[in-house]
């Protein structure tokens, strides 16, 4: 399933490349101001962070929530106290686009992530040019010499790479790129299947100085405790936020 999803995402680059000139996104890329300092924001504090998702559907829960108005829930993550934005811009399983996430970057002032299925440099280009300021790579969809290409293009672009993992083995392969903000997925991306302890099991192995996020699977404020009691600086959550009241969520979850 997972190479499906990036096979998929890396087809609809390579539709969009068709209409946009590789030549075009680099342009785009460069006029775009700065990327806001994603380490900055996510930065450990005697508190946890949050980053909020858009998200439409999944390919584990179908659809989840209609979101016409994607800028205007981004807003309400904003004014609920989320310190990062992840849009997920893949179309065919999760319901979203590049153009979700330009919207969201004209209504927020929060850094930004493109979660999406990343293998080529092309994809890492449009997250610049539509305003990214973060881009997940997921270790388990790549090799090593791709990895190290993404990871220093998102870099060289003035963006932070979220690397996401879901294994000793990926963490350790994170690690050996230097990666300072590294995520563990509670979902095998696989097999869809959650395991919520998984990340305290592996987060004796983060390198000192890593921001440590737990991603997925977060329903409820004693998740956010759960985490947060394994050594979480910051937790990602898509569904509980989309599916419920976003402010009141975020508010709970921040009391943590
Ligand atoms: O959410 C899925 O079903 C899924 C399936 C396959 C690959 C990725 C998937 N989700 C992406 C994510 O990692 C989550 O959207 C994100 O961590 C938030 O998770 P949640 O709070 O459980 O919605």
């Amino acid at each position: 399933m997972l190479s499906e999803l990036t096979a998929n995402a890396v087809a609809d680059s390579l539709v969009r490349r068709e209409a946009r000139p590789l030549a075009e996104v680099e342009a785009a890329a460069l006029v775009r101001p700065p990327a806001l300092d994603a380490l900055e924001a996510l930065r450990p504090s005697s508190h946890v962070k949050v980053i909020a998702e858009i998200k439409r559907s999944s390919p584990s829960r179908g659809a989840l929530a209609t979101i016409g108005d994607p800028a205007a829930l981004a807003r309400s993550y904003e004014l609920g106290g989320a310190s990062a934005i992840s849009v997920l811009t893949e179309g065919r399983k999760f319901g979203g686009s590049l153009d979700d996430l330009e919207a969201v970057r004209a209504a927020v002032a929060l850094p930004i992530l493109r979660k999406d299925f990343i293998a080529t440099p092309y994809q890492v280009l449009e997250a610049r040019a539509a305003g990214a300021d973060l881009v997940l790579l997921i270790v388990a969809a790549l090799d090593d010499r791709e990895l190290r290409e993404l990871y220093d293009l998102i870099i060289e672009l003035g963006m932070t790479p979220l690397v996401e993992t879901h294994s000793a083995e990926e963490l350790d392969r994170a690690a050996a790129l230097g990666a300072r903000l590294i995520g563990v997925n509670a979902r095998d991306l696989s097999t869809f299947e959650l395991d919520r302890d998984l990340f305290g099991r592996l987060a004796a192995r983060f390198p000192a100085g890593t921001i440590r996020v737990a991603e997925s699977a977060v329903k409820s404020a004693d998740d956010v405790a759960h985490y947060r009691a394994a050594g979480a600086d910051v937790v990602l959550v898509g569904e509980a936020l989309v599916t419920g009241d976003p402010i009141a969520n975020l508010s709970a979850f921040l009391a943590v």
